[in-house]
């Protein structure tokens, strides 16, 4: 018999009950009590849902209030020192790790946080050294597997494993200097063999250890430390089922397969090309092979034909008894279900599978696998494969102009006129900035007039001329603010702008929207990426109204404001039958045109932002190549058209940077702007390293905060930069827009800035 299984259900509840309740708490609004309790109600329907829906191995212990990866630090005692003797409840210091805390005379920054693999959430990265002293304080999965037993649901514990959670980990500030955090291994180990055989005590028959770590490259080098750490584990823990997602395991397979484990979960949306090697490889094990094969990144339905055959394939080889059927990852990245969205077409409706639905599926194929004679499987099974067919049959007559277009792109496209040595000869004289010209990186406070504003218009409160009304005083104002300031290069300040994704998804073809589809980013903050379900093309033009409009109230040089078609692609949901570049180039074409549309109107610096390129970055180097070229020759093509007069721009933020330092060069963007208060030295010697030969503008103050720097630390900071940047490249702004920020600090903030730039032109 073929069973299914789900390895692991996102967390914020079918209303967003767990989001609002841990804001609720973090207000002081709900109490700690009422927290857990709504924590409980969530997990409780995530478990008796799933059962519903026929999966075999449900999850638990991968709930979180905040991450499952800091979930493990507070519980394993990795707490770094200024987080102890505060005199806070466990669950305060475990929020306090994960945001930071200011209040009653305490005053702690939060720890850092890294974007888990390839995907938009974000893990609380462990802080560890010499002196981390691990302990089980309390057994979190033990007390989630008990949590859903005691309402009838048998689950299958979740651990993040050992070796993983150390990778993922950094060396806290005291470590000495060459610590590494797997140097931790014997010391982690006794924890986990305690958390393991407390559930095997408790009647826990297998658990999923994930080690993501080891579809990565480095992953190959960690054999000894795997071999070591499983023939400790494995003799105390429950059945072992190793759990990986997001890529390939490649020559890794070979120590895998060697290792005391009882199954191996591989992901086959990602990494098919993976299931032969694997299969040969565990033939002769005992080992229990679990197929990854409904999406846990993405939101289509899944051709239950194609994971048909991959189970079929495994069967032949290992027989029924050790085959699984599961989602490629945990759910966590996608939606809970479809029964939220109230406004999707009935043929939308049947193009997607959301957590939920994706549940059923799995149960459903392993059914149909197992020779089920329900009648409902079998309708299931028609059903999906008429579904199928109509989403094949709608996309072969998607807009065949956008395929035309696509496929007559020439070379010549992607570059500019002349090289960037005499546009910036051309542009000083058009543009006429001063030395360090001093700009902003797009949005204005958000400010709750905007929202309300915005929010009318959506009930049909208010008329579309009333908004725009209301926009235009919006821009007026904020134009009219930086010239007062005295900055150099203007924006309009993008309050027209919901986010900066779907506002050009709304006006672009090809885009879908929901109204509930929401996905964790960090903590309690989710986002709705839009859904890419057809070609893409760009109907009327976008941004130029409110570009030009800014412009007609200024004789400053105005910069208008794109976002890029890599960055779009990252943070939607695109499509999973033709291939992410395709899309980019289409999304690429659109932002041309838009910006020689917004040349045409008088705008002669053009910024299209690209923060999400380096995420998009496969996990395997091997890959890296592939991607970066298309990545970057689509951001080539969707600025390159315009004359040499006109200045283009880009924008990248929170993300490493340093390792695809070439690639950003090769964008030949006339101005970057880039994150860099919180970074530190690091990525300046990477840009002198490489020579970085155009402008730049290294953010000069980090803009999370409403803290406001001073003028003497914005002058530090430009002299740390000015050591390394010839200053006649060199831009002056903040390091990432302020939508987030009130007017107060946005303007002495500025104010600041302008005050750093007088000095740099006086004195360097
Ligand atoms: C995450 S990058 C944001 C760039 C955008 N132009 C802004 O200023 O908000
Ligand atoms: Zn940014």
């Amino acid at each position: 018999m073929v069973l299914s299984s789900v390895l692991g259900f996102p967390r914020i509840g079918a209303n967003r009950e767990v989001k609002k309740a841990v804001e609720a708490y973090w207000a002081g609004k709900l109490s700690a009590e009422d927290l857990i309790k709504a924590a409980a109600d969530v997990k409780k329907s995530s478990w008796t849902s799933l059962k519903e829906r026929g999966v075999d191995l449900i999850p638990s212990g991968e709930f979180s209030l905040y991450d499952h990866v800091l979930d493990h630090s507070a519980a394993f005692n990795a707490i770094p020192k200024r987080y102890q003797g505060l005199g806070l409840s466990a669950l305060d210091v475990f929020f306090a790790m994960g945001r930071g805390r200011q209040a009653d005379g305490v005053d702690v920054p939060a720890c850092e946080m890294k974007k888990w693999f390839d995907s938009n959430y974000h893990f609380v990265v462990p802080e560890l050294s010499e002196e981390t002293d691990f302990k089980l304080l309390y057994n979190k999965v033990l007390a989630e597997y008990k949590e859903a037993k005691e309402i009838g649901v048998v689950t299958r514990p979740v651990v993040l494993g050992p070796i993983s959670y150390l990778v993922l980990g950094k060396a806290a500030k005291e470590a000495s200097p060459n610590f590494q955090p797997i140097s931790l291994l014997p010391k982690i180990l006794p924890v986990y063999k305690q958390l393991l055989s407390e559930l095997k005590a408790a009647g826990a028959e297998s658990v999923q250890i994930d080690e993501p770590i080891l579809v990565l490259d480095k992953g190959a080098e960690l054999d000894k430390q795997y071999a070591y750490a499983y023939a400790e584990l494995a003799p105390v823990s429950p059945k072992i089922i190793l759990t990986t997602y997001f890529n390939r395991l490649d020559s890794n397979i070979n120590f895998i397969a060697k290792l005391p484990v009882a199954g191996l979960h591989i992901d086959l949306v990602r990494a098919p090309q993976q299931l032969g090697e694997v299969l040969a490889a565990i033939k002769s094990t005992p080992i229990v092979i679990s197929l990854g094969v409904v999406s846990g990144r993405n939101i289509w339905k899944a051709d239950f034909a194609v994971a048909i055959k991959f189970a079929q394939t495994a069967i032949a080889a290992l027989g029924a008894d050790r085959v699984v059927v599961a989602t490629s990852s945990s759910l966590l990245h996608t939606p809970v279900t479809l029964a939220s969205e109230k406004k999707l077409t009935q043929q939308q409706r049947d193009w997607f599978s959301f957590a939920l639905e994706k549940a059923a599926e799995v149960a459903t194929i392993a059914a149909v696998l197992s020779g089920s004679q329900d009648p409902k499987v079998s309708a299931a099974l028609e059903a999906n494969k008429v579904s199928i067919a109509k989403r094949r049959e709608f996309e072969s007559t998607s807009d065949d102009a956008v395929r035309k277009r696509v496929a007559a792109i020439t070379p010549d496209m992607y570059d500019r006129k002349s090289p960037f040595a005499v546009r910036k000869e051309v542009q000083a004289k058009h543009l006429n900035l001063p030395r360090f010209p001093t700009t902003t990186i797009g949005s204005f406070p958000q400010t709750k007039e905007i929202r309300t504003a915005r929010a009318k218009l959506g009930k049909g409160e208010i008329s579309e001329a009333e908004y725009d009304e209301f926009i235009k005083k919006e821009i007026e104002l904020v134009v009219k603010f930086q010239e007062k300031v005295g900055l150099d290069l203007l924006v309009h300040g993008e309050p027209e702008r919901n986010d900066m994704v779907q506002y050009f998804g709304e006006q672009l073809t090809g885009f879908v929207f929901t109204q509930n589809a929401w996905v964790q980013s960090y903590g309690s903050r989710y986002v709705r990426p839009p859904i890419i379900v057809s070609d893409v093309s760009r109907p009327t033009p976008m941004t130029v109204k409110w570009s030009s409009y800014a412009q007609s109230v200024s004789s400053k040089p105005m910069k208008g404001m794109l976002s890029g078609p890599v960055t779009i692609l990252n943070w939607s949901f695109p499509r999973d039958d033709v291939p992410r570049k395709l899309q980019s180039q289409q999304l690429a074409l659109a932002l041309r045109d838009e910006v020689l549309d917004l040349e045409k109107a008088g705008i002669s610096a053009i910024q299209v932002d690209e923060p999400a390129i380096r995420e998009g970055l496969p996990l395997r180097r091997s890959d890296w190549d592939e991607y970066l070229q298309w990545a970057v020759d689509t951001f080539k093509l969707s600025t390159a058209g315009v004359t040499d007069a006109t200045q283009t721009h880009s924008h990248f933020c929170y993300s490493d940077f340093g390792d695809i330092f070439p690639s950003i060069q090769r964008l030949d963007a006339d101005v970057i702007s880039i994150e860099f208060s919180k970074s530190d030295m690091k990525l300046l010697h990477t840009f002198k390293q490489y020579g970085y030969s155009n402008q730049i503008g290294p953010g000069v103050y980090d803009i999370h905060s409403p803290r406001i720097p001073s003028e003497a630390e914005i002058i530090e900071r430009l002299k740390t930069t000015l050591a390394i940047i010839p200053d006649h490249l060199m831009f002056i702004n903040p390091d990432c827009g302020l939508k987030t920020r009130g007017w107060k600090e946005t303007e002495a903030s500025l104010a600041n800035l302008v005050a750093a730039a007088r000095w740099a032109r006086a004195n360097a």
